[in-house]
């Protein structure tokens, strides 16, 4: 089939961060059903900071994430199942488990200026026959120069995609523009973007990423994901195909999907709350967001408060452990302030 944007959903993934890591067999089966009945040529299954994430400091999963893989292969005829690594998180021996349970994709994350710990899990991916991409989060962070030299250190281990990644969608689309232009003059690999929607800007950051060049894209179902969630898959679908650029997807399935099986497991509705608007104004990490919420209601503070001084201190992804600490010093703060 034919496709000029490649999809990768990302709602049993990114979704994991919105639905606490509670994902059930069940849920799993029926969305990635219904996702490959919709011909979506992948579908991201992982716990939400990526294979190995299940702890007490990034949150526990409900079902052992290996699980969850195992049912969306089963279930699927056509698509692909993908899986995220951040290395130091997950394992060497937890991608060779997921490729053997027939993930075919491997997505190694790293923070944008530490894209030399991929190595090793990109090379093991490829000699696994995986599909392997680069994943460079926080893009905002490195200014473009640093983002290209990132970004050719993963093409040289071997990635066949690398994506430009909007973790805290903070990106203004101008600047969305210029990384993947960047990466599109200095790259011979497919280019990718991954973008959240906190500023409301997911979908016109992902067209400007197309119009420069990206192929492969990432997309929430009823924008499931971390913050206020990612570009929602199934308007991206409609956008598109407007646009004259074909998807291979099923619009009125995505949609049906959507309505019918994605939106009755919402815990909330994905929204731009306070909350993940914060998160965009601030540059801070989207999966941040409910942990600073459950530390703001321990402290007695609003989480606002504590996602911008985050955003000051600039921590990155694997740093959830400064939630409470960033909590814990406002608190003190307000106390000794009273
Ligand atoms: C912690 C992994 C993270 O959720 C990956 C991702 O989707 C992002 O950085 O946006
Ligand atoms: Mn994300």
């Amino acid at each position: 089939m034919e496709r000029d944007v490649i999809i990768t959903e990302v709602a049993l993934r990114d979704g994991s961060h919105a639905m606490k890591h509670q994902y059930t067999v069940d849920q799993v089966v029926d969305v990635a059903k219904a996702l490959d009945l919709a011909r979506v040529p992948y579908i991201e299954v992982s716990h939400g900071d990526g294979l190995g994430g299940s702890s007490l400091q990034y949150g526990l999963s409900a079902t052992d994430e290996f699980e969850l893989i195992n049912a969306a292969v089963s279930v699927c005829k056509h698509a692909k199942i993908s899986v995220l690594l951040l290395p130091g998180i997950g394992t060497v021996e937890d991608l060779k488990k997921a490729a053997n349970l027939g993930a075919k994709m491997a997505r190694i994350a790293t923070h944008v200026t530490e894209a030399d710990v991929s190595k090793q899990h990109i090379m093991v991916a490829k000699e696994l026959g995986m599909e392997t991409v680069g994943f460079l989060m926080m893009a905002h962070m490195a200014p473009i120069n640093t983002l290209v030299y990132q970004a050719k250190l993963m093409e040289s281990y071997g990635a066949d995609t690398v994506y430009v990644v909007d973790s805290a969608g903070t990106l203004l689309p101008d600047q969305v523009r210029e990384r993947i232009k960047a990466l599109r003059n200095n790259l011979h690999v497919n280019i990718g973007f991954h973008g959240h929607n906190n500023l409301s800007l997911a979908m016109a950051n992902t067209l400007v990423a197309i119009e420069e060049g990206a192929t492969r894209i990432d997309g929430s179902v009823r924008c499931l994901g971390a913050g206020a969630g990612n570009t929602q898959t199934e308007v991206l679908v409609a956008v598109l195909d407007r646009l004259g650029l074909k998807t291979g997807i099923d619009l009125y399935k995505m949609m049906d999907l959507a309505e019918e099986i994605v939106a009755p497991i919402l815990p909330i509705p994905q929204e731009i709350t306070k909350g993940s608007l914060v998160l965009g104004f601030a540059g801070v990490y989207s999966s941040f967001l409910l942990h600073s919420i459950t530390a703001a209601k321990r402290f007695g503070l609003d989480p606002r408060d504590i996602l911008v001084e985050l955003g000051k201190q600039k921590v990155v992804g694997g740093q959830e452990d400064m939630i409470i600490d960033v909590a814990s010093e406002l608190a003190k703060q307000k106390t000794n302030a009273i």
